[in-house]
């Protein structure tokens, strides 16, 4: 199935957590799966916090991408746009909270399942659990903000 990050246009697609175009990147892919957007990412050995758990940070990054990525994807829904449709709308991160409720084993996939709680205006609020195991380790809440055509001084591409 098309990932919502197989629709970022080359030009915005290096981003660290989500951009195909960046080969040192988590590169993650996050689909629909009915009111639910799904990452599934498997960390590696060396993202490790303490020995056999799973650095924060990187869960974090995950929650944060999963969640612009999915924040995207609710407004094309809610237009009733296709993806791949133009003009592209396209997320970045005004805040973004995660609460780690138990250490995260670094044991295989995590998946992460989020829900979006909220659309008004160029906001989107997205609610995402991470989980490992089978259990629910993380939670994330992001604040999702469509982004300026002028964004930091430059034009948006
Ligand atoms: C799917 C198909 C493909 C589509 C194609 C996609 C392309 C996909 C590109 C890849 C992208 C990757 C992205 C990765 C995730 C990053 O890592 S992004 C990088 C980190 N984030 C940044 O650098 C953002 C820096 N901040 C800013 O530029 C600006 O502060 C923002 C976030 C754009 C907001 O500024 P603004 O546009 O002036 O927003 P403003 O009108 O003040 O507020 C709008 C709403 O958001 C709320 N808001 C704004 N900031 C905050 C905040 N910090 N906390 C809470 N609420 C906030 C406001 O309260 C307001 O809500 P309401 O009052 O309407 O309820």
């Amino acid at each position: 199935m098309e990932a919502f990050q197989d629709h970022y246009d080359d030009a915005v697609a290096h981003c660290y957590g989500c951009g195909r175009n960046n080969e040192h990147g988590h590169q993650i892919k996050t689909c629909w799966e009915g009111e639910e957007t799904v990452t599934r990412f498997t960390p590696e050995p060396y993202h490790t916090a303490i020995p056999g758990f799973v650095y924060g940070g990187l869960i974090a990054s995950l929650v944060d991408c999963h969640s612009t990525g999915s924040a995207a994807a609710a407004m094309y829904r809610q237009q009733n746009r296709e993806l791949g449709s133009q003009p592209p709308m396209r997320f970045v991160t005004g805040s973004l909270h995660v609460d780690y409720l138990k250490p995260t084993p670094l044991d295989g996939a995590l998946e992460l399942r989020g829900r979006i709680v909220e659309i008004k205006g160029r906001k989107v609020v997205v609610e995402t659990d991470v989980i490992a195991c089978g259990e629910v380790t993380a939670r994330g809440r992001v604040v999702a903000v469509q982004m300026p055509a002028d964004f930091g001084g430059a034009k948006a591409a």
